[in-house]
């Protein structure tokens, strides 16, 4: 490689062929995950109020029509349409009055009208309401000059749910249109998964606390506060977060305390090929057993999944831009296959905004901005020229992962690529 390759495409220096072989593709390692990772079995019963951000155990069904009742969908008169002889105007004289939440007893028999409100339920003999703005009122009658059609203005009952209908499957997470859904079935009290307890554990002898002293040769931790953000984002129980130095002993002892109360232990770093890289081998010292370890992808390679006894493990490289790519594509997969929720979110076709030149080996997941749309109304988006497994600051410009396939090696602008959105865990 020439000195002027390398500068235009640092990347990571590790994507010579003779290291593919032992990897595995990315939709391979999730379809592993899929197929391995069962639902942690627990689960409680939570009021409305306090399951924001749960995930479903069991599927919701309306308790009742929704609405219950036929109802109003305005101020107005309720009037029966078939009364209305002729052809008008009609003089209707105003036989009741129906708030909402009233139940209502004088029917509507005839060429009358019931004074009616938003909400309030349908007299028996109307089937139809006029806007109030429709019609005049002169004392105790209106005056109609519109024959209005039979069912306007009436909210029938069951027209949003009919009753036992399956409102949410068991699998959705619970966000407010959710809530909202179970609400109008009446399920006040959901079953719900209980929190995943996820334990976090960030390696490296090199890491010092972000904003804190630190000597020459020792770096901020970004992965702590990246990740304890994302698990908060993903509504999990972080049950312990520690800093692990690298050294074979410490490591066995702190993975083997975290795997005994975790459902999760997620180690960052320490998981490459250097003598110094000590989380597989503690792994391996407690009896685990690896799922995959190594996926051909860029960046983020080394990205592991296994078990430590009966805690699941999840091993992210220490590159914090590996680390955020790998926690998004597979730690989120793993949560949500733990959780019992339903499936990973799916990537769309988006076109590139320039063309791309790159070295072909492993499958590129390149942060990427949405950047507007083409003449087709296709979502354009823009990148680095490279993908920096440690430039952190070409994160948060970025709105997701642009998927380069493994054997590209060029792409003109305006090339379909797969885009995968950033969850906001
Ligand atoms: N000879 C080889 N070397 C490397 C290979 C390889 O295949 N052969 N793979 C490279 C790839 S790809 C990656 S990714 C990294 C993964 O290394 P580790 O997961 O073992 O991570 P570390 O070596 O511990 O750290 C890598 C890098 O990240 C910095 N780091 C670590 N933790 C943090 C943190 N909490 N906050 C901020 N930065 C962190 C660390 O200082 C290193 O610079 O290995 C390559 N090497
Ligand atoms: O440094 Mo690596 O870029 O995560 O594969």
């Amino acid at each position: 490689m020439t000195i002027h390759q390398a500068i235009a495409s640092p990347g990571c220096g590790c994507d010579s062929q003779d290291m593919l072989h032992a990897l595995i593709s990315i939709d391979e390692a999730l379809t592993r995950i899929a197929g391995n990772v069962a639902p942690a079995g627990r689960t409680e019963a939570l009021s409305l109020d306090h399951a924001f951000g749960r995930i479903l155990a069991q599927p919701v069904r309306s308790r009742s029509m929704a609405p219950a009742f036929d109802n109003a969908a305005m101020d107005g008169y309720a009037i029966a349409t078939s009364a209305l002889t002729g052809a008008g105007p009609w003089v209707l004289p105003v036989v009741a009055r129906v708030p909402a939440g009233q139940a209502v007893t004088t029917p509507v028999a005839g060429a009358v009208a019931a004074r009616i409100f938003t909400g309030a339920p349908i007299p028996n003999g109307a089937d139809a309401v006029v806007m109030q703005e429709d019609v005049l009122r002169d004392g105790d009658v209106i005056h109609l000059s519109h024959r209005p059609e039979p069912g306007l203005n009436v909210r029938r009952a069951g027209s949003d749910m009919y009753k036992g209908a399956t409102v949410l499957d068991k699998g959705r997470r619970l966000g407010p249109r959710e809530i909202a859904a179970c609400a109008a079935a009446g399920a006040g009290i959901l079953r719900v998964r209980r929190r995943l307890r996820v334990a976090l554990l960030v390696t490296g002898d090199e890491v010092r606390r972000a904003g804190g002293a630190r000597e020459e040769a020792q770096i901020w931790d970004v992965n702590t506060p990246m990740l304890t953000a994302g698990l908060a984002a993903a509504d999990v129980d972080v049950v312990a977060s520690a800093h692990g130095a690298d050294n074979l002993a410490g490591l066995v002892r702190e993975l083997g305390d975290m795997a005994a109360q975790a459902d999760l232990v997620i180690t960052t770093g320490g998981i490459s090929v250097g003598e110094e890289d000590h989380v597989k081998p503690a792994v391996m010292a407690l009896g685990g057993e690896t799922l995959f370890s190594g996926v051909a992808i860029k960046p983020g390679k080394p990205v592991s999944v296994g078990r430590i006894g009966k805690a699941h493990w999840l091993g992210l490289p220490g590159n914090p831009v590996s680390t955020f790519v790998t926690w998004q594509v597979f730690g989120l997969a793993l949560i949500r296959a733990l959780s019992g929720a339903g499936p990973a979110p799916t990537r769309r076709h988006v076109v590139t905004a320039g063309p791309i030149r790159r070295k072909p080996g492993r499958c590129e997941l390149r942060p990427a901005t949405l950047a507007g749309f083409d003449g087709h109304g296709r979502e354009i988006v823009s990148f680095e020229d490279a993908t920096h497994s440690a430039r952190v600051g070409l994160l948060s410009p970025a709105d997701g992962l642009m998927f380069l396939p493994a054997d590209v090696e060029s792409l003109p602008a305006g090339a379909l690529v797969e885009f995968q959105p950033f969850c906001q865990s």
